[in-house]
């Protein structure tokens, strides 16, 4: 079987199980409590916008227009999201002076939390600026997706160059997050460069592991808290210790191992003394 048949067969069977689960759901409750009652997930807020109805493009199939929606979110972030995980596991384990400061950011909001009883909230999630330093410069190194083609469908001239009609460009990010004319020693993780570079780099061109403009990737801010839960609960509550491994950029970025990791629990009582950077 060719590898596009088993692909559209797996996305097949996996629409058939989503759709199982929005359909009951669905039947779980009625219209107005779902009007009326918070969402809990995507899939609430989906059914309540069908239910609403009014606008023009409400579905005619409202179940295949949720568990489609659904697909589409699940697909794009079942590879990408692993794998940044582990390979700020990765870069992490390699720089201990930027681990220590990650836990001592992360431990000192957990005790805030703790002593207050406030639940965690986005100001909360933004004001760890560390925490957003060591996403950055994961996401700067891992290059998750390291380009994308673009197609010209009309002559264009950029900057002096002509790409003809038909022509395939590929706007490669890799090329510019390790340019070391933007990013100084680029080989090296170095979570505190985002301090100093504060705003002077230009993030729409220099820093796009989500691609841009109408392409831009809607996972965006998802992604990248969803790795700072996983970090945070990751320092705040285990150590570890991993083995040995190499990471693959071609022709898709993995460890070649999937980087095998020993975790403990901890009972974190005191601050972790980080060395001065
Ligand atoms: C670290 C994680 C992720 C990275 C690095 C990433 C990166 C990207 C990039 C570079 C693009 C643009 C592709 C292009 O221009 O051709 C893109 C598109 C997209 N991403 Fe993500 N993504 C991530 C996670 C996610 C997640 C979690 C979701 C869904 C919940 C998601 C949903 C999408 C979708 C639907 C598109 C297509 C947008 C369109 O074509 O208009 N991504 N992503």
């Amino acid at each position: 079987m060719g590898r596009s048949t088993a692909t559209s067969k797996a996305k097949e069977r996996l629409i058939k199980i989503v759709k199982k689960v929005v359909k009951e759901r669905q039947m779980a409750t009625t219209d107005t409590v779902r009007k009326t009652s918070p969402a809990n997930d995507a899939v609430d807020v989906l059914l309540r916008d069908v239910s609403d109805g009014g606008s023009s493009d409400t579905p005619s199939q409202p179940l295949d227009f949720v568990s489609g929606k659904i697909v589409e979110m699940m697909i794009p972030g079942e590879e990408t999201m692993p794998t940044a995980m582990t390979l700020a596991v990765k870069f992490l384990s390699d720089n201990p002076v930027a681990l220590a400061k990650l836990v001592e950011e992360n431990m000192e909001f957990k005790r805030r939390k703790l002593e207050s009883g406030e639940e965690y909230n986005w100001s909360d999630y933004m004001s760890l600026s560390f925490t957003h330093n060591v996403i950055n410069e994961t996401l700067r190194m891992a290059n998750i997706i390291n380009g994308v083609w673009r197609k010209a469908l009309k002559d264009v001239e950029i900057k002096g160059y002509l790409i003809p009609k038909g022509w395939c460009v590929l706007a490669s990010f890799i090329s510019v997050h390790m340019d070391e004319d933007i990013y100084e020693n680029p080989y090296q993780f170095d979570p505190w460069r985002w301090d100093r570079i504060n705003g002077s780099v230009n993030s729409n061109v220099c820093f796009t592991p989500f691609g841009g403009g109408q392409r831009l990737c809607p996972g965006l801010e998802l992604s990248k808290l969803e790795i700072s839960i996983f970090l945070h609960q990751l320092v705040t509550r285990y150590s570890w210790r991993a083995e040995e491994d190499k990471i693959v950029s071609f022709p898709t970025v993995k460890m070649k191992r999937r980087l095998p990791i020993r975790v403990a629990p901890v009972e974190r009582t005191s601050h972790i003394p980080v060395e001065d950077h």
